[in-house]
């Protein structure tokens, strides 16, 4: 982990869908470099701050200090059923961005589709997908936009062991980049993947209790 200022600050963040309000005054940093994972219960709010961090919804009360661009992956993202997207198109989503040749954004994209374990699937159906492939085609997504930031949610979720793996290391070797990767997770092994842990409780940060005994609540 480096000790570079943050490149995104959650000021007192407040968020409600209507009436009920998810986020009570959420305040946090995400760094260069660090692996920053958010963790809760059901309906704590996790999502909800990732999508404050992203930009995608804007907090009602307080405020988010973006130093750098974002990428953000989705866990299901909003195509309309029977759009013929390939798996190519999908990861192209990412690319809106760049300016660089045609041929380098398809080398970029070959690439990340390699990265991800679906070398070759550039022409396959995305919506004929497994879960897992479609999962690990929105990392692709998100590492070919190559921001400083990169924000996952629950990406690990449908994946099986080796693929875990090999997304785990994806991470590791983004955040030994420079990129700052938070995600949102519910599993223990990302967790230990992460450099650092927020908890959410209730749309609150969690305060980190350690117990005398060592074991970490
Ligand atoms: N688009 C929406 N419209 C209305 N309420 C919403 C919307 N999205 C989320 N909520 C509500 O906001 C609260 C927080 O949801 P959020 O998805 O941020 O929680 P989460 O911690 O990510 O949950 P999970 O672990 O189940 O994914 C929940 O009570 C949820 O019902």
């Amino acid at each position: 982990m480096t000790t570079h200022s943050p490149l995104v600050r959650v000021h007192e963040a407040h968020f409600s869908y209507g009436h009920e309000q998810v986020l009570h005054g959420v305040s946090l940093s995400v760094n260069p470099g660090e692996i920053l994972a958010i963790t809760g219960a059901n309906g704590s709010g996790k999502s909800t701050l990732l999508e404050l961090i992203a930009g995608t919804n804007i907090p009602s009360h307080g405020h988010i200090e973006r130093i750098a661009p974002v990428a953000l992956v989705v866990q299901r993202p909003n195509i309309p059923a029977g759009l013929p997207l390939t798996v190519a198109d999908v990861v192209a989503m990412g690319t809106w961005r760049t300016r660089a040749p045609r041929a380098q954004v398809r080398e970029s994209i070959t690439n990340a589709l390699s990265r991800v374990g679906l070398p070759g699937f550039e022409r396959r159906d995305f919506a004929q997908l497994s879960g897992g492939q479609r999962q690990r085609t929105l990392i692709a997504q998100g590492l070919v936009q190559q921001t400083p930031v990169l924000l996952l949610d629950e990406p690990l979720a449908s994946l099986d062991a080796d693929s875990r793996e090999k997304i785990h290391e994806i991470l590791r070797a983004e955040a030994n980049h420079g990129t700052a990767v938070v995600l949102v997770t519910h599993d223990q092994d990302s967790q230990g993947l992460a450099d650092r842990t927020v908890t959410l409780r209730d749309g609150r940060i969690a305060p980190h209790v350690i117990l005398s005994g060592g074991i970490d609540l």
